[in-house]
């Protein structure tokens, strides 16, 4: 068995060895036309993170960073069984479902006194009480409770012995490397090991511990600690909507097996062939629409808000999932229940 490839490797690889999943160029050059008219907008920058999500921290300092920390420990499985009937969190006056249905239980938790961002605190936390920060509105609960409370305890156990308490020390210890970071992240945290093997490879999606790089970044403005310089070597990070939306888009298909497959609601499992090719080759679609983004910013000589990278195409595709959820209810995700993603 060869050497750990990085995720961008890792979707190169698997792409070129496929068999069910397809890119499609011309799709890909569409969605690079549609996301060239965002350019100068304030989706396409960094501080879209915060002004265009309520329930986001609004400052940039340690308590801000933790509560990144803790959301992106959690950040994983949030479809139910069927879509109608799923984990409600009402919070000042809205109901949130979803990856938000986890930001709204965790800034009440804050609200009612509950220091659930705390490592002292979620080290050490029992099932019940968590059971009970993260209820839900309606008789469905959030999916894989007892993982996140095992995780829960696990992480904020190792934030403790190793970092003081705080995800802040451990940005510190990154020098201002993303990749750095990734990587201190992925050898302290288990749960963050995204890592399974494709046609005798070992190949690494690192889903969360690339989003919480990502969110670091835009929870610190790109400032201070969070000034990576390398933070355009992060990739797309490969979920379970940001494929359904690009599907949507026409940059990438399905054979017609597993469409059916997906259609029947049938389940992949973590690490079987064809959830690989639907993560990889979602990530690589991403990484060619970039760069087909960039040439034609290039061509027009366009202004934009800052860099373009991955993980501001990522953020404004998975919003754009978001907002266009009604319409695109003819193209199925893929359900795997895990904890990576
Ligand atoms: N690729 C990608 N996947 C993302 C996110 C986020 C949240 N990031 C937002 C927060 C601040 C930023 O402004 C981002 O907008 C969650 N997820 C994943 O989606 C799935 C949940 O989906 P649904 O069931 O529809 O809520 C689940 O796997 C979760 O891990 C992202 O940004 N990119």
């Amino acid at each position: 068995m060869d050497g750990l490839l990085t995720p961008r490797e890792s979707a190169e690889f698997i792409a070129e060895n496929s068999r069910d999943v397809f890119i499609d160029g011309e799709g890909v050059q569409r969605v690079a036309e549609l996301l060239l008219a965002k350019a100068a907008g304030p989706e396409l920058r960094m501080g879209g993170w915060k002004t265009l999500h309520e329930l986001n921290p609004r400052e940039a300092d340690e308590a801000a960073v933790n509560w990144v920390f803790l959301i992106d420990t959690l950040n994983f499985s949030f479809w139910s069984e069927r879509d109608e009937h799923k984990c409600l969190v009402g919070y000042r006056g809205k109901t949130y479902s979803g990856y938000w249905s986890l930001c709204a239980a965790v800034n009440r938790a804050l609200d009612e006194g509950i220091p659930i961002t705390s490592a002292s605190y979620y080290a050490t936390v029992t099932q019940d009480r968590v059971r009970h920060i993260f209820r839900s509105d309606t008789d469905v609960s959030m999916p894989l409770i007892e993982e996140r409370h095992r995780i829960l305890n696990e992480t904020g156990k190792i934030l403790l012995e190793k970092f003081e308490g705080s995800f802040l020390n451990c940005v510190q210890k990154s020098d201002k490397s993303a990749q750095k970071l990734l990587h201190l992240v992925v050898e302290n945290f288990p749960s963050y090991r995204d890592v399974t093997q494709f046609e005798g490879k070992i190949i690494s999606f690192y889903k969360r511990a690339q989003i919480l790089v990502a969110d670091t970044w835009s929870v610190l403005e790109g400032k201070g600690d969070g000034c990576f310089k390398d933070i355009s070597s992060i990739t797309m990070f490969a979920d379970y909507r940001l494929p359904q939306v690009l599907v949507y888009l026409g940059a990438l298909k399905y054979s017609d097996e597993l469409l059916e497959k997906l259609l029947r609601g049938e389940m992949l499992s973590y690490g079987s062939r064809q959830e690989v090719e639907i993560r990889g080759c979602s990530l690589w679609c991403v990484e060619l629409i970039r760069d087909c983004l960039l040439e034609l910013l290039e061509k027009k000589g366009e202004k934009t808000g800052g860099e373009i990278n991955s993980i501001l195409l990522d953020y404004y595709l998975w919003d754009y999932a978001r907002d266009h959820r009604e319409d695109m209810k003819g193209i199925p995700f893929h359900r795997t229940r895990c904890i990576y993603y």
